[in-house]
């Protein structure tokens, strides 16, 4: 008799790995090391920004009070008595009637408070005239006015973006504190797998599971261990599972979860004494996903078909790992589009399809079956229709999670 198995709602199984997170401590790393890192501490302003009141255009540093009255009617002259560029600090304090030629990030002289772009002003002998009032502050940029001292800029668990890296450099953090990445093993389990340069015989396939997520962790910065490939034999398969589990964080597994004669993963977590979360999701593709944990860490017994294995990946390890490091934004994007063709299958399950998503419109990247491969590369987005739904149809307004963002969501409404 085979064994039957209850599916759990995604957000469930969701639920369920994310309470298995435990948090991988953080280490040092010098600031060009961590752009695509976790921030394991908040981004505190050691100074303003800008550090000073300074001038943003090419032009001349005045005192407002001089302006007064301008007109075209009635030009105003001012004596230029110095000129400086950004870097520099002009020694010279303006009185009545003076003005410092001053280019754009330079500090505002003493006694200035407005400065006048070059293409306002007409060159004299003795300096320049202009023909409008300026008020006070006009056209000064204000230190602090973007960030100011002390203020937390950016929280503990943001991905270190290239804006953040900027933030960083401007504090002067010449190192940073992030989130340690953890150590992901992937194993790819099935006797037909053939290797990359293999030729193919009857009966095999090459193994396109462990390059592809090895390319999904990389997307997200990580680097792997590989363990390469087990044919379907307990004993052997154990023995691997054994020793990749012992050495990583989280060990993840393709093929071999479901029903079948040669599927020894649930074998295996028994043998391991691993506590099996669930191996059966109320999801199409991927109702078969399968993550245990044993000794606090994660084995994700990912199914082998291609669309499932990589739909169970994006679901459920990369917000696994994401949490591990405290990350703040666990989950893919979430976005509503239109859909661009009738898609009239039943769902009893929740249904993930691979999509092209133009910014306006989603439609099915082509053949969209568990065991496609080309709808994954056809792809930039999953496509997400309800479970107990059917005939959905061009122009319906659906739910979409968009794929290789740089940086998440953090809510999810599966
Ligand atoms: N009687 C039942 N049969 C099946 C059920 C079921 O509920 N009852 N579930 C089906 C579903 S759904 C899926 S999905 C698959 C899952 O199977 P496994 O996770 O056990 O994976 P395998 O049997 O090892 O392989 C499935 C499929 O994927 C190919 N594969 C495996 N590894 C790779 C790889 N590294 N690269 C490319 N392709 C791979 C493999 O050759 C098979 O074609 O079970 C259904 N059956
Ligand atoms: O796990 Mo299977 O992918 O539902 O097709
Ligand atoms: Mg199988």
């Amino acid at each position: 008799m085979v064994e039957k198995r209850m599916p759990i709602p995604v957000s469930e199984a969701l639920e369920r790995v994310l309470g298995e997170a435990s948090l991988i401590g953080d280490e040092k790393v010098e600031l060009e090391e961590s752009y695509g890192r976790i921030l394991a501490e908040p981004i505190v302003a050691s100074s303003d920004v800008p550090p000073f009141n300074r001038s943003p255009y090419d032009g001349y540093a005045i005192r407002s009070v001089d302006s007064a009255g301008a007109s075209g009617t009635n030009r105003i002259s001012f004596r230029v008595i110095d000129h400086i560029g950004a870097g520099e600090v002009s020694a010279k304090r303006l009185s009545a009637n003076e003005a410092i030629r001053i280019m754009t990030g330079a500090q505002l002289p003493e006694g200035a408070d407005a400065v006048v772009m070059f293409e306002q002003t007409v060159e004299t002998e003795q300096g320049i005239t202009i023909r409008k009032p300026f008020e006070a502050l006009e056209n000064v940029s204000l230190q602090g006015e973007d960030v100011q001292k002390g203020e937390v800029v950016i929280d503990c668990g943001s991905l270190i973006n290239p804006g953040t890296i900027a933030l960083l450099a401007t504090f002067g953090y010449s190192q940073v504190a992030v989130a340690k990445q953890p150590v992901v093993g992937i194993l790819s389990t099935g006797t037909e797998l053939l290797g990359v340069d293999d030729e193919l015989v009857p009966g095999k396939i090459r193994n396109s599971n462990g390059p592809m997520i090895v390319a999904q962790l990389k997307r997200m910065g990580f680097r792997c261990k590989m363990y390469g490939m087990s044919i379907d034999q307990l004993d052997e398969s154990y023995e691997v599972v054994k020793k990749a589990a012992d050495e990583t964080d989280c060990l993840i597994t393709t093929g071999g979860v479901s029903v079948g004669d040669f599927d020894f993963l649930p074998a295996i977590y028994e043998r391991l004494g691993a506590e099996v979360l669930f191996n059966k999701v109320a999801m199409r593709p991927g109702s078969v996903t399968t993550v245990a944990v044993a000794n606090g860490r994660y084995l994700f017994g990912l199914s082998g078909n291609p669309s499932a294995c990589f739909t169970g990946f994006e679901l459920f390890v990369r917000p696994a790992l994401l949490k591990m490091m405290g990350a703040g934004k666990l989950y893919l994007p979430q976005t509503k589009a239109v859909l661009g063709e009738d898609f009239t299958k039943a769902n009893p399950f929740t249904r993930f399809i691979r999509a092209s998503y133009d910014g306006e419109t989603v439609s099915p990247a082509g053949f969209n079956k568990s065991n496609a491969v080309s709808s994954i590369a056809r792809g930039n987005a999953l496509i997400v229709l309800p479970g107990g739904s059917r005939g959905f149809h061009r122009s319906d307004t659906v739910d979409v999670l968009l794929l290789g963002m740089e940086e998440g969501a953090s809510k999810w409404r599966l």
